[in-house]
Formats: C-alpha cells, structure tokens, sequence
C-alpha cells in the first residue's frame, strides 16, 4: 500500500493544544486531531505544514520545531505522520471548514478521543509539554 505522507502541526500556547474536530465522512471521522493535511507532490512537508494550517485554522506559521514521525497502518489506510510543534503564529486558530475546534492543557488530552496513531504524539507532548 501506499504510504500517505501528513503534515501534522501542534499549534501550542504555553501549556494548551489547538485541535480540531475531524468531519464525520472523513477517513478518522468524529475524531479530534491536530490541524494538517497531505503533502502535495510539489511541496515540502513544511510547504504543506504551511498551506494547510492556513486553510483549516486561519493561521500563519512563524516557526515550527519537528517533534516526531509516525507510521501507522489503518488497514484501509498507511499514513506517514510528520508531526511538528508550531511555536510562533500570526493571526488566532478557528475553525476554518465549519469544523468544531478547542484549545486543551496538553495534560488533559484523552487519546481515545483521537485517531490511533496519536497516541504517540500525545505521549511526547505530555512528556514535554504538561504543566
Ligand atoms: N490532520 C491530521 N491527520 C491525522 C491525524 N492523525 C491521523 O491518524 N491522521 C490521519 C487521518 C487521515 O488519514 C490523514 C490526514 O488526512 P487529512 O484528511 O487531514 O488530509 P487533508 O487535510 O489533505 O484532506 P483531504 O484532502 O483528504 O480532504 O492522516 C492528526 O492528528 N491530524
Ligand atoms: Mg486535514
């Protein structure tokens, strides 16, 4: 199968996460996730870091740290997770699609609210992040 390659930003400010409420019909549906989409042929996974946190969040990114990568076979699907911590923004996140949004203490992320292959970003951010 064809690894899909994502772009994944965690908008952070101090302790607390921005995160979005993934489309029922989506693959992942009625799950939340961190802001991201597919990286193009054309682009750089920070092009698409970039591009998506503008379309679905309203935001520039200002600077960005890499944070992890993940693989994870969903069986219908085989994502590549580039995961990368947004420090410094221009502009306040919303929901840009109609999508429901929330900022949350890192400390109070449930990884069961979440797709499977989070729970190793919510593990680091916990470890790096948590008040
Ligand atoms: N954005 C995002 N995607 C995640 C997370 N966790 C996770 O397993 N995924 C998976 C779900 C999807 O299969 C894939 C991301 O696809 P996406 O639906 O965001 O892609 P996209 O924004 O380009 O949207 P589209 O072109 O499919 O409409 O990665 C996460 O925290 N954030
Ligand atoms: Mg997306």
């Amino acid at each position: 199968m064809k690894v899909v390659h994502v772009a994944v930003g965690v908008v952070r400010r101090g302790t607390q996460v921005f995160i979005s409420l993934r489309a029922d019909n989506a693959h992942q549906g009625g799950k939340w996730e961190f802001p991201g989409g597919k990286v193009e042929d054309n682009e750089t996974v920070l092009d698409a870091l970039r591009r998506e946190l503008q379309e679905e969040i309203g935001i520039l990114v200002q600077s960005s740290e890499p944070l992890l990568i993940i693989e994870h076979d969903y069986g219908d699907k085989l994502v590549k997770l580039d995961v990368h911590a947004v420090s410094a923004f221009n502009g306040e996140p919303e929901g840009k699609e109609n999508q429901q949004t929330r900022w949350v203490e890192v400390s109070a992320l449930e990884a069961g609210e979440f797709p499977a292959a989070n729970v190793a970003i919510i593990d680091a951010l916990q470890q790096k992040y948590s008040k």
